[in-house]
């Protein structure tokens, strides 16, 4: 077995039991490119907009990573604030995990570092820390720095103190890179330890690309378009055959990191991109179709064979 499959966590404690009407409070206008809101749902406390996301403009270069425009589908949701925003993304996890759990006794979930742990806080208080199944979880990253495990840049480092460190999850659920490792050594390891899983069948395989197929993927994006470590313009974004990539040139710090590519990404049962803030407004905007055109962001390339739903707050919306 692959050194990155067992993080042992010093202590994993388990915790103790610790519609309005919709108001348009922001503009809203949508590029001619995308559908009209086909739904509103009212919700406590939330705003919810669907769009139907298979009308977005995602053609150019799609094919690069194996995708068909058409094949793009997602529902994009907007909430009020970043805290309904939060809730309402709990609920989501929470309910998969019921779901996944009745049908068998794994539900892997793989994460992205920044921002994005901040918005799975709500896991961690009642109800959910209490009703969900932790022990079927596991957890992998979807990107890793390749820094020690204990430096604050690493997206192990930060999952642990905000999230991993609050729930009880079976020691060895757990899949961190093995931090002793060269960025090449820690993509390769990761890899072979993925192949095991997906032999053992704790995660599944797609049968259309014979990539894994994870449960469940909760995507960051960055201001500049990126997920995962796969950056606009870097040619990592066009890798088709590596499950796990790694990247020394990378263009936000550190410079280097190990990426799932995006085939694996491609290949998940669900794929929810969070993104919160003003300052990703204009990315927003942009990888849903301003009508412009541009070069092809990162973030626009995914395109899982299961379900893409955005959770936006109401700041990153402010500009569709
Ligand atoms: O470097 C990274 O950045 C992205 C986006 O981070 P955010 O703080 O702007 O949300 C993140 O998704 C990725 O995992 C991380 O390595």
């Amino acid at each position: 077995m692959a050194s990155c499959s067992r993080i042992f966590h010093p202590t994993v404690r388990s915790l103790p039991n610790c519609l309005i009407p919709l108001r348009r409070s922001f503009p809203l206008t949508f590029p001619s490119t995308v559908a009209k809101p086909l739904s509103y749902s009212l919700r406590q406390q939330q705003k919810l907009i669907y769009l139907d996301s298979k009308k977005l403009d995602f053609r150019a270069k799609a094919s690069m990573a194996g995708i068909s425009a058409e094949k793009s589908k997602g529902k994009v949701q907007v909430f009020d604030s970043e805290e309904e925003l939060a809730v309402s993304l709990a609920k989501y996890v929470a309910d998969l995990s019921d779901k996944v759990g009745k049908e068998r006794n794994a539900f892997t979930v793989v994460i992205s570092g920044g921002s994005l742990v901040k918005s799975l806080r709500k896991l961690v208080e009642p109800p959910y820390i209490d009703s969900i199944d932790w022990s079927i979880w596991h957890i992998f990253w979807v990107d890793e720095r390749v820094v020690p495990k204990n430096n604050p840049e690493s997206n192990y480092f930060l999952a642990y103190n905000d999230f991993l460190s609050k729930i009880p999850i079976p020691s060895g659920h757990v899949y961190a890179i093995n931090d002793s490792l060269s960025a090449e050594g820690a993509a390769d390891d990761y890899e072979t330890c993925i192949k095991h899983l997906v032999k053992s069948g704790t995660i599944g395989q797609s049968e259309a690309s014979r990539f894994p197929k994870f449960d469940l993927m909760l995507l960051g994006m960055g201001p500049d378009g990126h997920v995962a470590s796969l950056f606009p313009g870097h040619p990592l974004v066009q890798e088709s055959e590596k499950w796990v990539a790694f990247i020394k040139d990378s263009p936000k710090p550190p410079p280097e990191r190990i990426t799932f590519t995006f085939p694996v990404i491609n290949s998940s049962a669900h794929v929810a991109l969070v993104v919160a803030g003003s300052g990703k407004a204009d990315v927003v905007h942009k990888a849903l179709g301003d009508g412009k055109k541009h070069d092809t962001l990162p973030v626009q390339l995914v395109s899982p064979e299961g379900e893409l739903t955005w959770f936006l707050d109401k700041g990153a919306a402010s500009k569709i």
